[in-house]
């Protein structure tokens, strides 16, 4: 990597030349390469704490974690972010919008990684270039005035991008695991616990008192170096209630049972609904339904419902990842909503939470 990235624009970036044994860079080099301003920095901070103040129940406006599935093609993500940094402002009294930047994709048996890991789609698998184009993406997004948020699934990646999230999620597989738990102790961004892929929520509860706690942890410093980490524990933390195996979770006598699971564990009772996955049966029409559901508990006088995700890309649907056929902005992984149906479902959402 040369100091030139720092400058290159988001296309240049995308075209360097793809060179697989390339050694990665080390946290800090890519930092020091793509780094944030002063001023972005502070963007972030501002960001973090709004969203903490409606996880605190201090700010009731809704929480919302809209975007594509995944990130494949950065121009169109960009292009994506554009028009969600100009809805934005026009709902902010009512909604807090909070893009889906996911650079890393879990699996369920074998499939495509994410722009993280191939940001070629073919294989290739030239990460340092992978890390390279999702940095410059969020800083990117951030710049427009948005905040960024991502799934965290390899914790050595988290160095390379936690500066610049302002809302983390750890994932239905990964929820249990011990190290996403440490990892998201030491995070400053809120982060969200998704049920597991069977529909336990227990698990979500046992991750969000774990993060809550201080830990020592083995990580890697900024230069790449193996190290203990200390942890002060992440107080910001929230149940994201996915479906399980088919089944939904979000209706109103899931989200009552969640919000008495979360207070006889000792936690604040705010949790998010996930409108896709296992909550749309895997049918991404389906997440207007659940939208609307979540909606009407809300203005029935539902306190925990602090937040809604969606999966939303510029066109509707998915397609398969087939090299040199790939149509704009339609999602390589999860089927999507499509951006006239997302901008329609926001406003009219903002609407019935005047
Ligand atoms: O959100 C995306 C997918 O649901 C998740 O990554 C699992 O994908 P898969 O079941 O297609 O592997
Ligand atoms: C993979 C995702 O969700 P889950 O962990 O709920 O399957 C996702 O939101 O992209």
């Amino acid at each position: 990597m040369t100091s030139s990235l720092a400058a290159a624009p988001l296309t240049e970036t995308l075209h360097r030349a793809a060179n697989p044994a390339r050694p990665l860079p080390t946290p800090g080099e890519l930092r020091r390469e793509l780094p944030l301003s002063p001023a972005m920095a502070a963007r972030i901070e501002a960001q973090r704490l709004a969203i903490h103040e409606i996880l605190a129940g201090r700010d009731k406006r809704l929480l919302v974690v809209v975007g594509p599935c995944s990130i494949h093609d950065p121009e169109a993500a960009l292009e994506y972010a554009h028009r969600l940094a100009t809805l934005a402002p026009r709902i902010s009294d009512q909604l807090l919008l909070v893009m889906r930047v996911y650079v890393e994709k879990p699996r369920t048996t074998v499939g495509w990684k994410g722009l993280a890991y191939d940001p070629d789609l073919d294989g290739s698998g030239d990460m340092a270039r992978g890390l390279a184009v999702s940095r410059q993406l969020m800083r990117e997004v951030t710049k427009l005035g948005l905040p960024v948020a991502t799934e965290l699934l390899q914790p050595m990646l988290a160095p390379y991008l936690e500066d610049l999230l302002a809302w983390v999620a750890i994932g239905a597989r990964t929820t249990e695991s011990q190290l996403h738990r440490e990892l998201a102790s030491g995070l400053e961004a809120a982060v969200g616990f998704k049920n597991a892929t069977g529909g336990d929520i227990g698990v979500a509860l046992d991750a969000m008192r774990a993060a809550a706690h201080p830990h020592s942890h083995f990580a890697l410093d900024e230069l790449g170096r193996p190290t203990v980490r200390h942890t002060a524990g992440n107080p910001h933390t929230q149940l994201v209630l996915r479906g399980g195996h088919g089944a939904p979770n979000y209706q109103a006598q899931h989200v009552q049972a969640a919000r008495r699971a979360l207070q006889d564990a000792g936690l604040t009772p705010r949790l998010m609904v996930d409108c896709s996955h296992a909550n749309a049966r895997k049918d991404h029409r389906r997440q207007s339904e659940v939208l609307l559901d979540v909606l009407g508990q809300r203005q029935a006088g539902e306190t925990a419902l602090a937040g809604l995700m969606l999966e939303s890309h510029l066109y509707e649907g998915k397609q398969p990842l087939q090299a040199g056929r790939l149509r704009h902005g339609v999602s390589v992984t999860d089927a999507c909503l499509g951006w006239e149906t997302t901008e329609q479902l926001l406003l009219s959402a903002a609407e019935r939470l005047c």
